[in-house]
């Protein structure tokens, strides 16, 4: 076996590397700490969020997990954005960036050190398709730590998170909600640290990197204030060493079939579109061909099996009570809906994890069996047609009547679309277009929780029909198709909509469809004049210029 130290010996070995190991003595290390591995530990901690303010005690750990198994560890930085925060204002616009700069820093601090393996730890949701994106760019061993979901707020005798507070805006708004409940839920719905806990977009990333075999058994769901965070930290040092011994990389485990099993997982678990992009881009850096098709095969064959929120009823942390991912993978895997063979960072097959776990306990009605799913099929779709050609994301289920034709309600921007929900000028039956907010366009794709979480406050989610070229939260549910491609900026069938035409979301045909004849569409394409981008300097221009379509990921290193 190789040294496990082989490729930070290109920058500590030597005559020549004389220079590079004093900067290292500076830190405290002596001679025989050469022959180590080095490990990075990607810090996500930050004070910006309670999704990621619970980090620091986890890249503590770490560092001694590494020191005990024999490795030296190096910890670095890695930033984040608050959706929560950012949410509704230009902010948003920074979220789908930071997954583009938190790949970087892993790649970077890891290519430009010569580290052995990494382990990345994150909270808020694009802090794990970016670091994964980033082991995967490094392709050196390498874990992923989720720092885990928040617990439930309580507001009398409601278990409150993140989403109920967007909700709240519009029972407020519509007249529905005294300003005594308003306040009190917007005073009690985060108790702490820990990333928002539906099975939005962080618990979606990190329960399908535990089927991915990229994360431990059973880590993607613990609370962030629990112990168990800290000795699954403990753990994972331990097997990381291991892996960079065995040279076991992310590509090896970033495999078509994980990949499967990954999106069978965020089918299982009613999960948010937003890991359709997510996995799009993570496909691209593992070099995986996995096109937006790929998740309606997996979606016809999967069905969702947990109860949870947006459109259910229970928190990650519940999933986490009634057995966990491991409990949905033993149950897809004994149904022939997983492949049990993909090798994990353990070392072991996703069947050999698993072989311990018990069976789907009976006293608990969080995870359902196959043979009583909650929907027979998964609830992520694809949907296409004139107005989306290259594809679009909606989720299906969960509607009493996924199918709508109505009048176009046409806005260039979130805001404006957020206002007239607020004045009531939205009635049943209309379809908002909300456009210009694609990859390019917006820049960024922002998530439309603001105004879907308002729809659903004013008891229209289930008869409004909402379209984007935007993203929305994992929070989000009710009539609503986003990353539709192509995107306004890119004069796509979205920016050619006019207020008042007729338009049609058909979630049983998977159909988006702008019920205006070709020739007229045409007609207005031949006059549509691209606007002005809304950023030409700094990290928005450069997302803008350089983001392939929401139907490829909206990555920025797509070159060929
Ligand atoms: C704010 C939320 C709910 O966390 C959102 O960012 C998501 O995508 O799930
Ligand atoms: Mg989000």
């Amino acid at each position: 076996m190789t040294a496990a130290n082989r490729r930070s010996k290109n920058i500590t070995e030597g005559v020549a590397r004389a220079p590079n190991r004093s900067m290292y003595y500076g830190m405290g290390y002596q001679e025989g700490d050469f022959g180590k591995p080095m490990i990075g530990v990607a810090n996500g901690h930050s004070t910006i969020t309670p999704c990621n303010s619970g980090l620091q005690k986890l890249a503590d750990a770490a560092v001694i997990g590494l020191k005990e198994a024999g490795a030296n560890p190096q910890v670095f930085g890695t930033p984040t954005i608050s959706d929560g925060m950012a949410m509704g204002t230009e902010g948003m616009k920074y979220s789908l960036v930071s997954r583009e700069v938190i790949a970087d820093c892993v790649e970077t601090c890891v290519g430009g050190q010569w580290m052995d393996g990494v382990l990345v730890i994150g909270g808020c949701d694009k802090n794990m398709p970016g670091g994964l994106m980033g082991m995967l760019r490094a392709n050196v061993p390498s874990l992923y730590i989720y720092g885990g979901t928040i617990l439930p707020g309580k507001y009398k005798g409601q278990d409150l998170n993140i989403v109920s507070v967007f909700e709240a805006v519009g029972q407020f708004s519509a007249g529905k909600m005294s300003e005594e409940d308003f306040c009190q839920i917007e005073k009690r719905a985060i108790p702490g640290s820990g990333s928002c806990g539906g099975m939005y977009t962080a618990n979606t990333m990190s329960s399908s990197f535990e089927a991915l075999g990229i994360s431990l058994p059973y880590s993607s769901t613990m609370a962030n204030v629990e112990d168990e965070v800290v000795e699954n930290v403990k753990r994972a040092a331990a097997i990381l060493v291991e892996a960079v011994k065995a040279d076991l990389k992310p590509k090896d485990i970033v495999t078509k079939q994980a990949i499967e099993n990954a999106v069978a997982v965020i089918m299982a678990t009613g999960g948010s579109t937003n890991a359709v992009l997510h996995y799009l881009a993570i496909a691209h850096a593992a070099g995986v061909e996995w096109t937006i098709d790929d998740f309606e095969r997996v979606r016809r064959r999967t069905p969702v099996l947990c109860d949870l929120k947006p459109s259910g009823k229970y928190l990650a942390i519940d999933l986490h009570r009634a057995g966990g991912i491991p409990a949905v993978m033993k149950e897809l895997l004994k149904h022939g809906l997983l492949h049990g063979d993909c090798i994990t960072i353990t070392g072991k097959t996703v069947a050999e994890n698993l072989a311990e776990v018990p069976d789907l306990r009976a006293d608990q009605d969080v995870i359902r069996p196959v043979s009583q799913p909650i929907y027979s099929e998964g609830h992520l779709a694809i949907l296409k047609g004139n107005l989306s050609p290259e594809g679009c994301v909606a989720k299906i289920t969960g509607l009493k009547n996924p199918v709508i034709t109505g009048p176009a309600r046409v806005f260039d921007d979130e805001q404006s679309a957020l206002a007239a929900i607020m004045a009531g000028k939205i009635q049943a039956g209309d379809v908002m277009v909300l456009r210009y907010l694609g990859p390019k366009g917006g820049p960024g794709m922002p998530e439309m929780l603001a105004p879907t979480g308002a729809l659903i406050g004013q008891g229209l989610g289930e008869s409004v029909g909402l379209i984007t070229d935007g993203r929305f939260s994992g929070g989000t549910w009710g009539m609503v198709v986003g990353h539709v491609a192509p995107e306004a900026y890119e004069g796509g069938t979205i920016a050619l909509v006019q207020e008042g035409d007729s338009i049609t979301i058909d979630a049983h045909q998977l159909l988006l469809q702008l019920n205006v004849p070709a020739e007229e569409i045409a007609r207005r394409k031949a006059t549509w004049v691209r606007p002005a981008p809304r950023y030409t300097r700094g990290v928005l221009a450069k997302f803008a210029f350089n983001a392939s379509s929401a139907s490829s990921g909206a990555v920025l290193d797509k070159f060929e």
